[in-house]
């Protein structure tokens, strides 16, 4: 397996390109099973999620290609895809393929809405807690689906299509309201979604589906309206900015110390973390197309935060924040209140001299006066690229095993480090 060395102690200088989205580019892939005609995906990070959903579409019978690279693209320029599902063969998702990844379930709902039935195995991904789907068959069973669970696949048909329905979430979830927004859009009659997940990938979904036919109003609030349509066509739209690898970039700035321009990107996507690392005693200007990040001799000052849904501060930036706070002058309280079982950084941040207690869902960081580097192990993908920040820091070598988790979401990570002045290298097994 690839090992990733981070000799720490050097500050990070220079420009860092961010990629699309993966959780927006994941759900509009999906969104290619509503419709016989092409998506045109512009911005797709090249990453192992996106080929393990590309294997997943292509099982259902979609076409997928790559378009041709133009002049000035580089290795870390986003790809354009096209995908066209004017063929689907097989309405099934089989465990091999949707157990490597969460998000492949989502399948259930374009399948379902358009071809009246979805075998869909239940769901992997990170190791970050129990991660029911049970919020997701509850929305597809407001709509008129009937549901069984059969040998570890949820199956799930419609005699007469889908209905338009009111679905209240009890709890946000993304996942839930990216699924009611595909199965509502084909549905017949009015669909209110209340208590909608407000995440930009949601906003990006529903803009894409709008621009495929769909009627909906309201994405970005609590409360979405979704009109059904009896067809989707095909369509044109790029992927959003990744805001965690934004902000992944920003701690890490925040943490070696420098100045680092992170381009392509939009500060209104992450407006509560980057008030949080202001806070810290990092200098954060907005760019016409990105974020400039500086740190120079000052210390880092402590900061409590909460994991909340959007526009709260993203559970999947709290290891990253975590690794900041390691090197804070104080005390910092760290709540996580999305995922139960989200702390595996703990114990290997710990490895680097790191100084936390855990609590139920609250860590206390006890800021020390430096990391030393160690040997480390890559549990999940956002307490991964903790431990990278961390090692950036750290005097010394941090060897980081396991890194297959980096992989899964974020786009050639050691160049766009390494060309800011970080010395990181993959060894390849
Ligand atoms: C591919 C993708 O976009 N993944 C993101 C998505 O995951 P995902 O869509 O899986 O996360 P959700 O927003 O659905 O989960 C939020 C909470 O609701 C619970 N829940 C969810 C569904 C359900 O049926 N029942 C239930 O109890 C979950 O266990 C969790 O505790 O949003 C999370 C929260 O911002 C992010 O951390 C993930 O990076
Ligand atoms: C938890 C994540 O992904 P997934 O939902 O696919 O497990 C993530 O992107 O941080």
């Amino acid at each position: 397996m690839d090992r990733i060395h981070i000799t720490g102690g050097t500050p990070l200088n220079g420009t860092i390109p961010i990629s699309g989205a993966k959780n927006a580019a994941l759900p509009l892939m999906i969104a290619s099973l509503l419709t016989g005609e092409t998506l045109e995906l512009i911005n797709v990070p090249r990453l192992a999620d996106i080929a393990a959903l590309t294997r997943i579409l292509g099982n259902h019978g979609v076409d997928h290609m790559v378009v041709g690279k133009r002049p000035g693209q580089t290795a870390e320029t986003g790809q354009t895809v096209r995908l066209t599902a004017s063929n689907v063969i097989d309405t099934t998702a089989p465990y091999e393929l949707v157990s490597t990844m969460r998000a492949s379930f989502w399948v259930i709902a374009p399948l379902l809405a358009r071809f009246g039935e979805a075998k869909v195995s239940l769901p992997g991904g990170c190791a970050i807690g129990t991660r029911p789907v049970n919020l997701l068959i509850m929305a597809l069973e407001k709509l008129g689906a009937e549901i069984e669970i059969d040998g570890g696949y949820v199956v799930a048909k419609t005699k007469n299509g889908l209905r338009g329905a009111e679905i209240t979430f009890p709890s946000v979830t993304v996942g839930g309201t990216h699924v009611a927004l595909m199965a509502a859009a084909l549905a017949y009659g009015t669909t209110v979604i209340d208590n909608a997940a407000r995440e930009p990938e949601v906003v990006d979904l529903a803009e894409c589906l709008i621009k495929m036919g769909a009627r909906i109003e309201g994405a970005g609030t609590s409360r979405i309206v979704v009109e059904g349509v009896a067809r989707l066509g095909g369509t044109r739209h790029e992927v959003l900015p990744d805001r965690i690898e934004t902000g992944t970039y920003a701690m890490a700035v925040a943490m070696t110390g420098g100045d680092v321009s992170l381009v392509n990107t939009r500060t209104e996507l992450l407006a509560s973390a980057l008030d949080v690392l202001a806070s810290t005693g990092t200098e954060i200007t907005a760019l016409p197309d990105g974020i400039r990040v500086r740190r120079n001799g000052g210390g880092i000052s402590p900061a409590d935060v909460t994991t909340d849904p959007f526009p709260g501060f993203p559970t999947d930036l709290q290891a990253q924040f975590m690794a900041l706070m390691t090197l804070a002058k104080g005390q910092s309280r760290i709540r996580e209140t999305i995922f139960e079982n989200r702390f595996m950084h703990v114990q290997e941040l710990a490895r680097l001299g790191a100084r936390i207690r855990l609590d139920g869902d609250l860590a206390v960081v006890e800021g020390v006066e430096r990391l030393k580097g160690a040997p480390v192990m890559a549990t999940d993908l956002r307490a991964s690229v903790s431990l990278v920040i961390g090692a950036l820091a750290a005097e010394g070598e941090t060897q980081i095993n396991r890194v297959y988790h980096l992989d899964r979401g974020f786009e050639a990570l050691e160049a766009k480090l390494g060309r800011c002045g970080a010395r990181i290298e993959r060894v390849r097994a």
